[in-house]
Formats: structure tokens, C-alpha cells, sequence
């Protein structure tokens, strides 16, 4: 149950994750107004046609003049600097929060930059998306059940972080806490890193002089495993770049494990290959049916 509309919503970065926030709070009435800001014109015009955003705003100080709350929704590479940029023009009513993939990046800008409003500041990542990106593939349902990960800041006041989980728990998502580093760790595991592997994949077949025999034969298996080889480049470099530690370390786990997978080749042991992919077929069915441990 939300307590009050959010009024003025500023979004800077109106694509795929930006436009999906506009849209459902606009679809709940939950906005009088959603103001747009970016770094393509182009993007924020068709934003407007699509009725996402209701006005483009050329700067921070005209797009935070009486706003209620602002989404960072642009590429992580990008937020720290755009912090920087809004910093002398938020004002004190305004909350801020955010939907990059990253989060420890992302609180060390705030406290670089924002370090004046940390009561407000209430970083998040939406557990949702697509390897579609910009504006027109922006929809009203995108974080409807979907899981959004807050990592608040120990100064958030109690009101912030209700208002801004109010404004994503609108937007249909689940809510749930953890630190930065936590958050980091685990999503190099079942996020970061299969992205790089679907990239990896795709990259190694597409360079080979026989590419054009071997696409022209990839069926299901190979659509199944490279989708998300369809995913906006940029915003996968800045991701990989900001959680390198962890992506590393998530990759040499995945390298050991080939490792051994090639051991198993090598020796031609049929039977613990077959034991390896009924356990990770287990462990997926169960994924799938919700059966883990929360
Ligand atoms: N796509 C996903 O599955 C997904 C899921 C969760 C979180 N995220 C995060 O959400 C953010 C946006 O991702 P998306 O999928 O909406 O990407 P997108 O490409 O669909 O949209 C990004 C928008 O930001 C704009 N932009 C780029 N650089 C900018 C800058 N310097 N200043 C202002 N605007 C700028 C682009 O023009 C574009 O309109 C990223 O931080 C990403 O890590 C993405
Ligand atoms: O569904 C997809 O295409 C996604 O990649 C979404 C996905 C993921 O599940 O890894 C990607 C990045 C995000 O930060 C959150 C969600």
C-alpha cells in the first residue's frame, strides 16, 4: 500500500530498465509527472512518443527542480560521473535511488559525491530484464513478482527507505536486502558470469573460418545458451569492469570446474560424467520448482 504519489519522477536513463519503472508507476497513478534525461536525444524523443516520459529535460538543474524522486537507469560506467553532475541541484525533499547491475561501485560514488544526502540515497538492482534494450522495450510488467535487491546505506532515514521501497514494492517487485559486497558476490555467480560466458561462446564460434557452417547448424541448444549474447554490450562492459574482482574469481571457480570436466573426458569416465549431470540437473529442476533455501 502506498502512502503518497511520487509527484515529479525524474529518470535519467530512459531504455529498457528506466522506461519500465516510468511505465509502472505511471500504470499504478502513482505519478503526476515523469521527467526524462539522457544522453541521447533520440532516445528520449521516442521515450516521449511512447508516452514513458512525459517531458525531456536538457539538464540536472531544470530535471530536479521539485522533484520527488529520481532513477539512475543509465550503464554503471556512467552513474558515478552523473552524481557528480546532479549534486549541487538535489534537493533536500528528493530521494534517489538506482538500478545498476553493480552495487558496491555505485555506494562508493554516493558516498564520493552525494555525501550530503545520504539520508535519501537508497540503492537498488531490479532482478529483472532482457537482452532487449532501449525504450521501446520498456513495459508496465517488467518487475511485476521479480525480486529488486536494496542495499541501503546505514544513514538512509527510516522514511527513505520506505518510500523507496514503496515506489519498487508499486512496481509489483519482491523486496529484499544485503550489502554491497553480498550483492556483488552473488550476482558474479548467476548473473555477471553467465553473461560473459554466453558472450565468450558466441565470440569463440563467430571468429572461426568455418563460422558460417556452424551457425548455419546451431539449433535450440545453442539459442538457449547464447540469448543473452544479445545483451547491450556497453552496459555488459561496465558491469564486468566495476565487479572484476569477484567475475575473476567467479571464473577461476568455472575453470577449475572445466578443468575437471576435461579430466573426465580425458579418461573417457563415463560414469562420473553421467553423476555431474544428473546432480546439475537436479539442482536446476529444483531452481526451477522454487526449492532452495531463501
Ligand atoms: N537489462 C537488464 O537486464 C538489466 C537488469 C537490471 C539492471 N540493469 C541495469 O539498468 C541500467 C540500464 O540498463 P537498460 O537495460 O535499461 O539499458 P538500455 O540501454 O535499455 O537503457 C540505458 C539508457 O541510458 C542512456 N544512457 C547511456 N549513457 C548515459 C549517460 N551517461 N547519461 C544518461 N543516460 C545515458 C541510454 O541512452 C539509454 O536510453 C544499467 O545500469 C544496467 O546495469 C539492467
Ligand atoms: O533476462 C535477462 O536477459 C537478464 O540477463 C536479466 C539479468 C540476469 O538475470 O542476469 C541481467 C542483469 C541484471 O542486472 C539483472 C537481471
Amino acid at each position: 500500500m502506498v502512502s503518497a504519489p511520487f509527484g515529479r519522477v525524474v529518470v535519467c536513463g530512459v531504455g529498457l530498465i528506466g522506461g519500465s519503472f516510468a511505465l509502472a508507476l505511471k500504470r499504478q497513478g502513482l505519478v503526476r509527472e515523469v521527467v526524462g534525461l539522457g544522453r541521447s536525444r533520440a532516445s528520449l524523443e521516442e521515450a516521449l512518443s511512447l508516452g514513458i516520459i512525459d517531458s525531456i529535460s536538457e539538464g540536472w538543474a531544470d530535471a530536479l527542480r521539485a522533484a520527488d524522486l529520481v532513477l539512475l537507469a543509465m550503464p554503471v560506467g556512467s552513474m558515478t560521473a552523473a552524481m557528480e553532475a546532479m549534486a549541487p541541484h538535489l534537493e533536500p525533499q528528493t530521494l534517489v535511488t538506482d538500478a545498476g547491475s553493480t552495487k558496491r561501485d555505485i555506494v562508493e560514488g554516493i558516498y564520493t559525491h552525494l555525501r550530503a544526502h545520504l539520508d535519501r540515497i537508497v540503492p537498488a538492482h531490479p532482478i529483472a530484464g532482457a537482452e532487449r534494450s532501449g525504450a521501446s522495450a520498456a513495459t508496465a510488467d517488467l518487475y511485476q513478482g521479480r525480486k529488486v535487491v536494496l542495499t541501503p546505506l546505514v544513514e538512509n532515514s527510516a522514511e527513505a527507505l520506505a518510500r523507496v521501497r514503496e515506489a519498487w514494492g508499486a512496481c509489483g517487485a519482491e523486496l529484499s536486502e544485503m550489502s554491497p559486497q553480498e550483492h556483488d558476490r552473488v550476482f558474479a555467480a548467476v548473473s555477471h558470469l553467465p553473461h560473459l560466458l554466453a558472450f565468450a561462446l558466441v565470440h569463440d564460434i563467430a571468429e572461426r573460418a568455418n563460422s558460417d557452417e556452424l551457425f548455419s547448424f546451431a539449433a535450440s541448444g545453442f539459442r538457449d545458451f547464447s540469448r543473452i549474447a544479445s545483451s547491450h554490450p556497453e552496459m555488459w562492459r561496465d558491469i564486468c569492469i566495476a565487479n572484476r574482482h569477484a567475475l575473476q574469481a567467479e571464473l577461476d571457480t568455472y575453470l577449475s570446474e572445466l578443468a575437471w570436466i576435461r579430466a573426465l573426458l580425458a579418461q573417457g569416465d563415463g560414469p562420473a560424467l553421467e553423476k555431474l549431470f544428473t546432480d546439475a540437473r537436479d539442482a536446476r529442476n529444483a531452481w526451477l520448482a522454487g526449492h532452495f533455501k531463501a
